[in-house]
């Protein structure tokens, strides 16, 4: 199947780099989300991302405009009329892309596939609100999705084998490389990554040492482009707790218990870069 209108969920972090690298490999895309001043801070990152190409000599001033003329906004679902792929990116919560999906299923055409950049949430369970579980798949990008290679794809139970492969063929016109894996709690990427990013936690709370010697020594010592915590903040601290209580509840094992300091942070609206305010504060 072909995929030309690719309609993106959520115009957060996540949702604009997906819309801008869909839109740069040439895609018409539907931006959506609740209010237009959240499109608004969207499109505002995408500018500033296709400016900077710019001004680099990465990009003419005419490749800009055309990949903006190739976005459009919305606020409203029943724009997914007549997409062919969807691409969720709202928050990592399970009842609200549930919600989403199931109202996607009853508005997207009867081909259109549903894809989620779910960073742990089982794919089967989503899919299973949908009278087409055999279109559901995982499409997980990596952040700043601009910059990173990897999509990671997720097969759920159900998803057909032509979904799979239309999937695999998007992704690498999207210039980025693709890997299979199978439904589990944080695929692969999250079960190994945030783990570590949890013990991070786990290391400051318990007085083992400040945050600055953490991450510097998973950056010098370990050669991370980032130390833990300031890609915990950088992921999103609410975004880390999600995927640590999906960890948590769908493995049983006590090992991916969240960290209370984790947990409290998030509750005193410390959620990394995007507030202002994590482990570390930002202008
Ligand atoms: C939670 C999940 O479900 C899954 C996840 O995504 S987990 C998170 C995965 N991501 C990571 O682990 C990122 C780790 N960090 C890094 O790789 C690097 O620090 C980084 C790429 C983010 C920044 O790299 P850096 O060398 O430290 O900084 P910097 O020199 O500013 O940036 C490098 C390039 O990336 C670009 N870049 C950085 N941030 C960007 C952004 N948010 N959007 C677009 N481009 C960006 C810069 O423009 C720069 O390009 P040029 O030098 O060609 O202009
Ligand atoms: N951060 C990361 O590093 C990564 C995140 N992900 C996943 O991507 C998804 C998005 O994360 P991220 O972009 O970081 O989060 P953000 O909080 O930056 O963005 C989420 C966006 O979705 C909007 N939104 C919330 N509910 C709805 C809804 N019902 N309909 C439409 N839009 C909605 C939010 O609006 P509002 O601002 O009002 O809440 C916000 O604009 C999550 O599932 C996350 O797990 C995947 C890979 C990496």
């Amino acid at each position: 199947m072909e995929i030309k209108k690719v309609m993106v969920i959520g115009a957060g972090q996540m949702g604009s780099g997906i819309a801008q690298v869909c839109a740069q490999a040439g895609f018409e895309v539907i931006l959506n989300d609740m209010k237009q001043a959240f499109y608004e801070r969207g499109i505002g990152v995408i500018t500033k991302n296709l400016t900077r190409d710019v001004e680099k000599g990465r990009k003419t001033a005419e490749q800009k405009e055309a990949i903006l003329g190739r976005i459009t906004m919305s606020v409203d679902l029943n724009d997914a009329k007549d997409v062919d792929i969807i691409i969720e990116a709202a928050v990592e919560n399970m009842e609200i892309k549930q919600t989403i999906f199931k109202q996607l299923d009853e508005i997207a055409p009867s081909h259109a596939i549903l894809a989620t950049n779910t960073s742990s949430l089982p794919i089967t369970e989503i899919a299973a609100v949908t009278k087409r579980p055999a279109q559901v798949i995982g499409m997980h990008y990596m952040n700043p999705v601009p910059v990173m290679k990897l999509v990671e794809i997720i097969r759920g139970l159900a998803t057909s084998d032509e979904v799979y492969q239309a999937v695999e063929n998007m992704t690498y016109q999207l210039d980025k490389t693709p890997v299979e894996v199978n439904d589990f709690p944080g695929f692969i990427s999250n079960r190994i990554l945030m783990p570590m990013i949890n013990e991070a936690v786990y290391a400051l709370y318990e007085g083992v040492a400040s945050k600055e010697a953490i991450d510097d020594v998973m950056k010098m010592g370990m050669n991370h482009p980032m130390g833990p915590l300031t890609l915990a903040d950088f992921i999103g601290l609410d975004t880390c707790l999600y995927i640590m209580e999906v960890l948590h509840d769908g493995l049983g094992d006590s090992k991916y218990r969240p960290c209370p300091l984790l947990r409290k942070y998030v509750a005193a609206g410390w959620l990394g870069k995007k507030s202002g305010r994590g482990f570390y504060e930002y202008e």
